[in-house]
């Protein structure tokens, strides 16, 4: 089967910063994958041109084979950095949105979340804490049945005690065909669910591998490997 994400030579440039130069990956079925590097390396650059929402200066990506567009809308789930539900919605209108947008969205999946979590269905976002709204998006996102669900920086607002129930919840309710990319700087948190890493810097790939590998071959955490190699 071919890999949900692939990237060629892939090159993005703002002006005379390049924020993405010449990178090849892959990210395959099945998998959970951390997108990690520090501040200013391409994470968020990568995922936006995952979605097509602009547009690679040179090389390729392609999502389940295809250039970003019709299909790709539909099979990624993504959850950018920044809101864009407006903040007067209660949580039942942005579930109807998702219903209505989404022909993938799975109510019943994202009402159980919701409930699990202990949100209401009748708070405005506007009331709600950072960490509840980040919830709630979180569990929009995942509630579709994608096939590559884009997470970028899903869970820094939450609170470290509900950070390993809502990973082990909803990390745990994704489709197995499906990959996970997560692009997190809160990498002990995350690391417990992730079958593999990327590291990136200055916007090119350092290190690809399993994190398996990383603690059999390394003998260390991802934590530990990502401030040895990003060490100021
Ligand atoms: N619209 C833009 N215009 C100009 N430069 C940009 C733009 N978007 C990103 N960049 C630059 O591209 C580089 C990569 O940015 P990007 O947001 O992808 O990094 P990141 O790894 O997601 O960072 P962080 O961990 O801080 O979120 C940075 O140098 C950034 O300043």
């Amino acid at each position: 089967m071919n890999p949900i994400l692939s990237c060629e030579q892939l090159t993005k440039t703002f002006g005379s910063k390049t924020a993405l130069a010449g990178v090849d990956l892959n990210i395959e079925r099945g998998r959970i994958v951390g997108l990690l590097g520090p501040n200013g390396s391409g994470k968020t650059t990568l995922m936006k041109l995952a979605n097509g929402l602009i547009t690679p200066t040179s090389g390729r990506l392609l999502i389940d084979g295809e250039a970003p567009g019709t299909h790709s809308k539909a099979v990624v789930s993504y959850l950018p950095e920044v809101t864009y539900l407006a903040d007067w919605m209660r949580t039942s209108d942005v579930l109807e949105f998702f219903r209505d947008f989404y022909k993938d969205f799975d109510m019943e999946r994202a009402l159980s979340m919701l409930k699990n979590l202990g949100i209401g269905l009748r708070e405005p976002l506007r009331s709600m804490s950072k960490g509840t709204r980040e919830k709630v998006q979180l569990i929009l996102v995942m509630a579709r049945r994608a096939s590559l669900y884009l997470l970028d920086e899903p869970i820094g607002g939450v609170d470290p005690a509900a950070r390993d129930y809502i990973l082990s919840t909803i990390i745990g309710n994704y489709e197995p065909q499906s990959a996970v990319v997560i692009s997190t700087h809160l990498i002990s948190d995350v690391e417990k669910v992730l079958d593999d890493v990327v590291f990136i810097n200055n916007g090119k790939i350092v290190l690809s591998s399993t994190v398996d590998e990383i603690r059999e071959v390394k003998g260390m955490s991802v934590d530990a490997l990502f401030r040895e190699v990003f060490r100021c």
